[in-house]
């Protein structure tokens, strides 16, 4: 019997036959979607379709945000980690040198930032070779990707890496297209878009439906999206969308001239990590890019903060002064009362007897508050305890 790999690279043989016009536009959106049905069966463990899950790399987390390493062997993962967090981790000459996740931490502007070493990974790695699917796994819960590459080795690796994790439902420095969907139980399909589309026609959208069977559904579209767009709706449950840093490792093996050039990629740092050269600048391509998270510029402006959807909370020890240059960062969605004992140890909540909170989130200045109150941005607290 063909395997779910077999399938899916019979579908994509044919698919690259298949010319793209008005008359196989159709057909295409079929391979599409049987192809994105395929590829979710191959990695939902349950499905026995390629390779089991085996035993996953995952690591606890700690601090606001995780950053998972990815890239081929020996590009210089572990040396970053190393320089970087301070935590060793086993760097040698030989390929898969590292053989599972080690966590370490930098704290950045006051927030902690948990770096995730990985094993390398190899072509093939969404489809089961190596332990390749484990690793990517991490990779796909982290709020950053660094992919590190080694500037000796063609720039084509950049591509086959990239390949990799979006074969795993990870979607790189892009947001969610903007496709609302809403199926029905009748009424057939309502297709309406905002602007116009030059990458699918409407048979091609059927087509993608019939696949689905989904007969009735409101679909509008407000961007000008490709049909992988509307599949990645679709399948919006296994997809993620992880800001991407590229990260150049090995710069001290070359010239100024191809420095110059490395330069010119959109959302790369070129470093040494064997030498710790520019890993300022790797930390500070951390804060430009549009991350639905952290980094904590203390003296950024308000509006920054709420883009990032994260919190600042000042502690106050009781009868003196909050301290300011080190706010505990709570996300927007998790931010109660409880979340910031918690953040800061997990002891406390057992030892709580009421909070005293100054700020936006209360009424009155103070006023205390128990464990479930939601405190707002630069709020300031005392834990008292029992
Ligand atoms: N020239 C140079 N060599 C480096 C640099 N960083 C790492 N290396 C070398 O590259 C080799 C591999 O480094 P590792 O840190 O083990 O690479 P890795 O990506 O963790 O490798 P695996 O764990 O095997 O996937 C070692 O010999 C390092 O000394 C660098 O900035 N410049
Ligand atoms: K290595
Ligand atoms: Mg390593």
């Amino acid at each position: 019997m063909a395997t779910t790999v077999d399938k899916i690279k019979d579908i994509e043989t044919e698919m690259a036959r298949t010319q793209k016009n008005k008359a196989t536009s159709f057909h295409l959106g079929q391979l599409k979607a049987k192809l994105a049905k395929l590829k979710r069966e191959l990695l939902t463990p349950t499905s026995g379709g390629g390779g089991g899950a085996g035993a996953g790399f995952d690591v606890a987390r700690t601090g606001v945000a995780s950053v998972g390493f990815i890239g081929f062997p020996s590009v210089g993962k572990s040396t970053l980690m190393s320089k970087l967090t301070g935590q060793h981790s086993e760097a040698a000459a030989y390929e898969f040198t590292t053989l599972t996740s080690v966590p370490g931490q930098v704290v950045y502007n006051g927030a902690p930032l948990q770096m995730i070493d990985l094993p390398g990974i190899i072509e093939g790695a969404k489809d089961g070779r190596g332990r390749g699917r484990q690793v990517i796994a991490v990779a796909k819960t982290c709020h950053l990707i660094f992919i590190v590459l080694d500037v000796n080795k063609p720039l084509t690796d950049k591509r086959v890496i990239e390949n990799e994790l979006e074969g795993f439902g990870i979607r790189i420095n892009k947001s969610p297209p903007n496709i609302t969907f809403k199926k029905k139980d009748k009424g057939g399909l309502n297709i309406s878009s905002t602007v116009p589309l030059t990458h699918i026609d409407t048979d091609e959208i059927r087509a993608v439906m019939g696949e689905y069977k989904i007969s009735s559904a409101d679909i509008a579209i407000r961007c000008d999206a490709t049909i992988d767009d509307l599949i990645d709706i679709l399948e919006a449950k296994s997809r993620v969308y992880i800001p991407v840093i590229y990260v150049l490792n090995k710069i001290d093996s070359i010239s100024i001239e191809e420095l110059d050039l490395l330069y010119r990629i959109p959302n790369a740092v070129p470093i040494s990590s064997e030498h710790g050269w520019n890993l300022d600048e790797l930390m500070e391509a951390m804060q430009v890019l549009p991350l639905d998270f952290v980094l904590v510029l203390v003296f950024s402006p308000a509006a920054l903060w709420e883009k990032l959807n994260l919190v600042r909370v000042y502690t106050k020890p009781h009868g003196k002064l909050p301290d300011y240059s080190a706010p505990v960062v709570l996300r927007a969605t998790r931010c109660t009362v409880e979340d910031f004992c918690n953040a800061i140890h997990k002891t406390i909540v057992d030892q709580f007897r009421n909070a005293i909170v100054y700020g936006k989130s209360v009424k009155h200045q103070p006023q205390r508050v128990g464990l479930s109150h939601e405190l707002c941005d630069e709020d300031i607290v005392t834990i008292i305890k029992r």
